[in-house]
């Protein structure tokens, strides 16, 4: 890996302000599977070692002022975007998502660093008319202390910083767990606040044993909010884990996401929304169309313009010019897209491209489209988290919705309509966190994102997203009669 800056790529932890531990276990490169770097093998000692750390910055840094802890967070923003190159060969590298991809996350995930530097002045409390003449009522918000973070493999910056971002913008201390496949992204980022000025303890970042770092992070009194990206099964698991201490949670879990196409909709339109949303980092994301609901009138015209485009998406290496699509995360993750496509093809679906592992090999997958496909089907009810856009035909508007609700999961979904009453009647009704309409591209810094049901609990990003990061104190101040 050729980087202009070379120490960008680290092998070791963060924890209170010294880089400590030696590499232990490799980090891949899905391409090939060719070791990168290694990291430590951390566990429960060093994570609680982390926490304390945390524990001792947190409130000399809650004490700074806004404008002081912005200040340092624009350094890390503004060092981010100076590195963004080293960074996004970093993570393509580590990751599998074409270089062009990761760089529009490293922008994205900077964002969530200058977004919150400007929303921490603005943590306003309020004061409440009192029902009693000699008092007076004041709300104030205060950081709620120690954050752990535990982040996926899909977003390995961006979903780092949507969580430090807002938890040191409040004034929390934070200690992350990235992803086991994608250390190397959160490292980088770590020695880049670092050279910002951040105070030692106030972000640790610890690798190694998922199950041991989690334990410490759910259990350990001193965490107050425990924040995951993930599995909806780890994330349940998390949950039940911080039960034990009675710690918020921040949860953004699984989702199913339907993506509509009405008759009355611009089918060109359509299509270009239908790329973005579903081959975006592969497949890879939890807001990705997982469900392509195209009504009879416009079905055939859209699968055929779908088809063509997704015939011609270019898979390869991330690292080399014009390539769309890059491998696959890992050989189960193929494994999952291979098996819902066989559970599809047995139930009567037709593959229209693509199908099966790509001739590049290792785990890169063909782009594929599934044509008549029906609600049995595992793709109906599972998330693929893979390059599959599987289409099913539908009649009438009550229809889609019941479909597109009929599931426990409720995070994005989206719809192409030009007809202004369905677009208010259908985004109303859909059950989800984030409804997408004419577009396929809903995530930026300054939106809510976040499900309901099983999806998870809380919102990040926009300012909605620091509020979680803070414990509201309501003040009585009484006697005030002479
Ligand atoms: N909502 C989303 O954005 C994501 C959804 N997923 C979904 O989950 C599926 C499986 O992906 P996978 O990577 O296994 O997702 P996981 O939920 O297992 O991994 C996400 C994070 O949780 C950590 N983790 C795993 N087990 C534990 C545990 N017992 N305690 C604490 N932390 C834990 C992982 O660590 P480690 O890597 O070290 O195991 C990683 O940092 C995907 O196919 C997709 O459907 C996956 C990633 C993101
Ligand atoms: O897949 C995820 O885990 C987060 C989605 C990325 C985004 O759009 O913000």
């Amino acid at each position: 890996m050729q980087l202009k800056d070379s120490s960008l790529l680290v092998e070791a932890c963060f924890i209170d302000g010294a880089w400590v531990g030696e590499g232990a276990t490799p980090v891949t490169n899905p391409v090939n599977g060719a070791v990168i770097a290694k990291v430590p093998h951390f566990g429960a000692e060093e994570t609680t070692r982390a926490v304390e750390a945390a524990g001792r910055a947190q409130a000399g840094w809650a004490k700074r002022t806004a404008k002081e802890r912005a200040g340092i967070l624009r350094r890390w923003f503004d060092l981010i975007i100076a590195n963004r190159d080293d960074l996004a060969l970093i993570m393509t590298s580590e990751q599998g998502k074409p270089l062009a991809e990761a760089r529009g996350e490293i922008d994205y995930a900077a964002a969530f660093i200058e977004f919150y530097a400007e929303e921490a002045k603005r943590l306003y409390g309020e004061t409440i008319p009192s029902p009693w003449p000699n008092a007076r009522m004041v709300v104030i918000r205060q950081p709620v202390g120690v954050v752990a973070a535990i982040t996926p493999w899909n977003f390995p910056a961006a979903m780092i910083t949507r969580k430090v971002g807002p938890a040191l913008a409040a004034g929390c201390a934070a200690v992350v767990k990235p992803a086991g496949e994608t250390p190397l992204t959160a490292l980088a980022l770590g020695l880049l606040a670092e050279r910002a000025g951040l105070p030692a303890g106030v972000l640790n970042i610890v690798t190694g044993s998922a199950k041991d770092i989690g334990r410490v992070m759910t259990e350990h009194p001193l965490v107050k909010l425990i924040s995951f990206t993930g599995s909806t099964e780890v994330g349940k698991l998390l949950m039940r884990q911080a039960a034990s201490t009675v710690k918020k949670v921040g949860l953004e879990l699984g989702g199913n996401a339907p993506f509509i196409v009405f008759d009355d909709a611009d089918v060109d339109a359509a299509v270009e929304g239908a790329m973005a949303s579903k081959f975006r980092n592969m497949g890879q994301t939890c807001v990705c169309a997982n469900r392509l609901y195209v009504q009879a009138g416009i079905h055939d015209a859209f699968v055929e313009k779908l088809a063509a485009r997704v015939k011609a998406l270019k898979v390869g290496d991330g690292t080399e010019a014009g390539i769309e699509q890059g491998p696959l995360i890992t050989d189960a993750a193929v494994a999952k897209v291979e098996e819902h496509i066989a559970d599809a093809l047995s139930k009567g679906a037709e593959v229209l491209v693509g199908g099966k592992r790509h001739p590049l090999g290792h785990t890169f997958f063909e782009p594929t489209v599934l044509t008549h496909v029906k609600k049995d089907m595992m793709i109906a009810r599972e998330e693929t988290f893979g390059p599959l856009a599987p289409v099913f035909r539908f009649e009438t508007e009550a229809d889609v919705i019941a479909q597109s609700n009929d599931t426990e999961f409720g995070l994005a979904a989206y719809f192409f309509s030009r007809d202004i009453g369905r677009i208010f009647r259908v985004a109303e009704a859909l059950e989800y966190g984030i409804v997408g309409v004419n577009s396929g591209l809903i995530s930026t810094e300054v939106a809510p994102f976040g499900g309901v049901k099983e999806s998870g609990i809380g919102r990040e990003g926009s300012r909605h997203g620091i509020e979680e990061y803070t414990e509201l104190k309501y003040m009585l101040l009484a006697g005030l009669d002479k």
